[in-house]
């Protein structure tokens, strides 16, 4: 049964959630009519780079993040990011934007210097997590609990994550049995999802180095989230 205060917890993060999105005319660049490699590479370093900002504003919403020790902060921003940004990414994806952002993005990201060997399991991800139609909570939480993961690289209080972590795992669990009460399965599945964008995660980073390998730029704050 799910408790007031977490009903509050949620709340909270559902509404940080929606708040914090690309702004519109970001987004609506996607739109433009120039289509070579070059520019959809533009096009998409731009739309990581306020996605990155967006999802630096959203962690500060998550109760208890802010106190977490500042490094860990960062170590938690810098290994999530991409995960967060698959999770983002795959909602414009399900969400069959109205402004037609789905198909543009799909264009863009399939023709922007990325080797099919990673084009195909980023779609086959897309795909999986369409056919899940979460609601907006449980993409929130899914969200925050790709963040609040323990074991990224340079965690000192790993413990203090975890606690964390396990606060909203709880909420999601019993979320996922209100909304799905015909698939026991459900919160399995979503935390199947995780697994998949490790797998993901890994394939990203030969992704910039492919890119780098050809002069690719990124922006600076890509650069320094992302190590590169
Ligand atoms: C640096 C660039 C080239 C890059 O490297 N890896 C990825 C990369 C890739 Cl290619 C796939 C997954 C993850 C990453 Cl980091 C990317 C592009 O990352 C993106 C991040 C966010 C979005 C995004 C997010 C939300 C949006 N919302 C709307 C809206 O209308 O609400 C519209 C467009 C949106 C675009 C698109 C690409």
């Amino acid at each position: 049964e799910i408790t007031k205060e977490q009903q509050a917890l949620m709340k909270i993060i559902t509404d940080a959630y929606n708040r914090h999105q690309i702004p519109q005319d970001v987004a609506k660049k996607l739109l433009q009519d120039q289509y070579s490699a070059e520019e959809n590479f533009l096009l998409l370093t731009e739309m990581a780079t306020s996605q990155v900002q967006v999802l630096v504003e959203f962690t500060k919403n998550i109760p208890g993040f802010l106190s977490l020790d500042r490094e860990d902060q960062i170590a938690l921003l810098k290994g999530s990011a991409v995960e967060a940004m698959f999770l983002r990414s795959a909602q414009v994806f399900s969400r069959k934007m109205p402004s037609g952002h789905t198909e543009v993005l799909e264009e863009r990201i399939r023709k922007s210097g990325i080797s099919e060997e990673f084009i195909t399991p980023m779609f086959n991800f897309y795909k999986s997590i369409g056919e899940l139609h979460m609601v907006q909570e449980e993409q929130a939480l899914l969200t925050t609990v790709t963040i609040l993961t323990p074991d990224r690289p340079y965690v000192k209080d790993q413990q203090a994550v975890e606690r964390l972590q396990e606060t909203m795992l709880d909420v999601l669990r019993k979320l996922c049995v209100l909304q799905h009460p015909q698939e026991p399965q459900y919160f399995a599945r979503l935390l199947g999802r995780l697994t998949e964008l490790r797998t993901l995660s890994h394939y990203h980073t030969e992704m910039l180095a492919s890119w780098r390998m050809n002069d690719h730029k990124f922006t600076p704050l890509l650069c320094e989230i992302w190590d590169v």
